[in-house]
């Protein structure tokens, strides 16, 4: 009992710091010597310009910069002269602060000045940067790859990061703010510590499983953990799309027989005219598309020509592509005149399209809400328009009345295909998390302690490994690369 005990806790700490050397491998390869500056506010003309730079000869331009008075105490803003440092003439009277690495954003030595935001004194202060010995411009990214490379950021941060810049939308910001605090990284750590503490268990046993000073049970325990994890990850990667989906916009496809008013309700909801409306049906032919923040959704909406056959080969085409664009839908608007209920492509559409996906349930894809347009056409008595319906919103693209209910189903809809980022577990944001927690999947289905104890400790290891890519991002270039891209430069 008491050997097993030790060993466990001895490979229980051993295996993390095994990891760690992996990650730190993977960041060491992209640790720069050099010093980088770069305009980190906005291009333009603004107010204040934050202009910084990251490395070792930091100090050395702030001095060089701000001579002859001494650097400011770190982490408090000066106001100093700044001069170019060949011609000595001055630039501009800014804020200074100095940030002594570790304690930066990237682990470096940082300086910040910042100055009035004119473009001649912003190209200005560059080109004093650029005088100064051991300094270049640096590259997009190049400033948050650095906090990678000194674990300031893991790679799933680095991912919220780059995602809350570009965020458009309030449940962008929030998923991606989410991210960027490590909630993430912090559950596939929590993952990783599960198979480490597996592993243990199985190495253990296969060392000391013959001798009974063994705990008792140990495998069994090893075993409810790995498939418990298991379910875990698969619940996980059942919602990956969603994550991914509030990440890149939810595609939400109009669609509806000829002069449904599919363009009306598309220029309503995008609040600008993305389509041309007119009475004469088969007038949209192309699929048109509009990004649109709905209810704080990010939504990529889709206009498509009136399904209806028997026209010409120009339209026919439309026709086509609108059934093409209605397969990638996450949400379908139906949408039919109330007051047209009758007519052949009314019921063809009912028959065809609104039918087959009401039927469907809700968790099974595609989502439909079924609109009538033009109420303000039907009698005032007799609202309902025909009883065998599936359900369905009134709505009057022409008055605008059923507008707020249209919202607020839309709404609904989407925090269900999206997720709704301020609860829950937080969510798979890219392909690449879908990558890695599918590989660690496969690997754990190799885990079968009753045939092979050896085999399934090895299964164990490479769960892991694929786990650690999560944060760590395999130590691959290209990946990082392909992350880092989406950075402008001096971010
Ligand atoms: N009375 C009334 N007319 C509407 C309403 N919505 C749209 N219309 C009119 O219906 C006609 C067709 O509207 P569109 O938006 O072009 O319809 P569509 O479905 O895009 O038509 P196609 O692209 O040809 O398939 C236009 O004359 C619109 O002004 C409504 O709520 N009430
Ligand atoms: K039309
Ligand atoms: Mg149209």
């Amino acid at each position: 009992m008491w050997r097993g005990l030790s060993v466990l806790a001895s490979r229980t700490t051993r295996a993390p710091s095994r990891l760690c050397v992996c990650l730190r491998s993977g960041a060491q390869s992209l640790a720069p010597g050099s010093t980088v500056f770069a305009l980190s506010s906005g291009q333009g003309r603004c107010g204040i310009a934050v202009i910084r730079t990251s490395g070792p000869a930091s100090g050395l331009a702030l001095r060089s910069l701000t001579a002859p008075r001494e650097p400011p105490p770190a982490r408090s803003a000066a106001l100093r002269l700044l001069r170019h440092p060949r011609s000595g003439e001055p630039l501009d009277r800014a804020l200074v602060l100095w940030f002594p690495g570790p304690q930066s954003f990237t682990g470096e030595d940082c300086v910040e000045f910042h100055v009035h935001g004119g473009p001649a004194v912003v190209s200005g202060v560059l080109e004093a940067l650029g005088s100064v010995p051991g300094l270049r411009a640096a590259e997009a990214g190049e400033f948050t790859k650095r906090a990678f490379a000194h674990g300031k950021l893991s790679l799933t941060e680095v991912e919220g990061l780059a995602d809350l810049i570009h965020a458009e939308t309030e449940a962008q910001r929030r998923q991606a703010l989410r991210q960027l605090e490590g909630e993430l990284g912090q559950l596939g750590q929590h993952w990783a510590e599960t198979l480490t503490k597996a592993l243990a268990h199985v190495e253990a046993y296969i060392d000391f499983g013959e001798d009974d000073n063994l705990e008792e049970g140990v495998l069994e325990q090893a075993d409810k953990e790995v498939r418990a994890l298991e379910v875990s990850l698969q619940a996980h990667l059942r919602d990956a799309r969603r994550g991914q989906r509030l990440r890149s916009g939810a595609h939400v496809v109009v669609a509806g027989p000829p002069n449904a008013g599919k363009s009306s309700l598309v220029n309503m909801l995008s609040r600008k005219p993305v389509s041309i409306v007119s009475p004469e049906p088969g007038t949209t032919r192309d699929v048109l598309e509009t990004p649109v923040d709905l209810a704080g959704f990010p939504v990529l909406l889709s206009d498509t020509a009136g399904l209806r056959e028997g026209v010409g080969p120009v339209e026919q085409e439309g026709v086509h592509r609108a059934r093409q664009r209605l397969e990638q839908a996450d949400i379908i608007l139906a949408l039919l005149d109330a007051s047209d209920l009758g007519s052949s492509s009314s019921c063809d559409f009912l028959d065809t399209v609104v039918v087959p996906l009401a039927a469907q349930r809700p968790d099974d894809g595609q989502r439909l809400l079924l609109v009538l347009n033009k109420s303000d056409l039907l009698p005032p008595e007799g609202r309902v328009p025909s009883p065998g319906l599936p359900p369905h919103l009134l709505l009057s693209c022409l008055t605008g009345a059923g507008l707020d209910d249209l919202l607020k189903a839309l709404r609904t809809q989407l925090a269900a295909v999206c997720g709704d980022p301020s609860i829950g577990p937080p969510l798979l944001t890219r392909a690449r998390h879908q990558h890695h927690l599918q590989a660690c999947l496969d690997a754990l289905s190799q885990y079968q302690p009753a045939s092979d104890l050896a085999l399934a400790a090895e299964a164990l290891r490479v769960a892991r490994r694929h786990l650690s890519h999560l944060t760590g991002g395999g130590g691959t270039e290209e990946i990082l690369d392909l992350i880092f891209r989406d950075f402008c430069v001096g971010k």
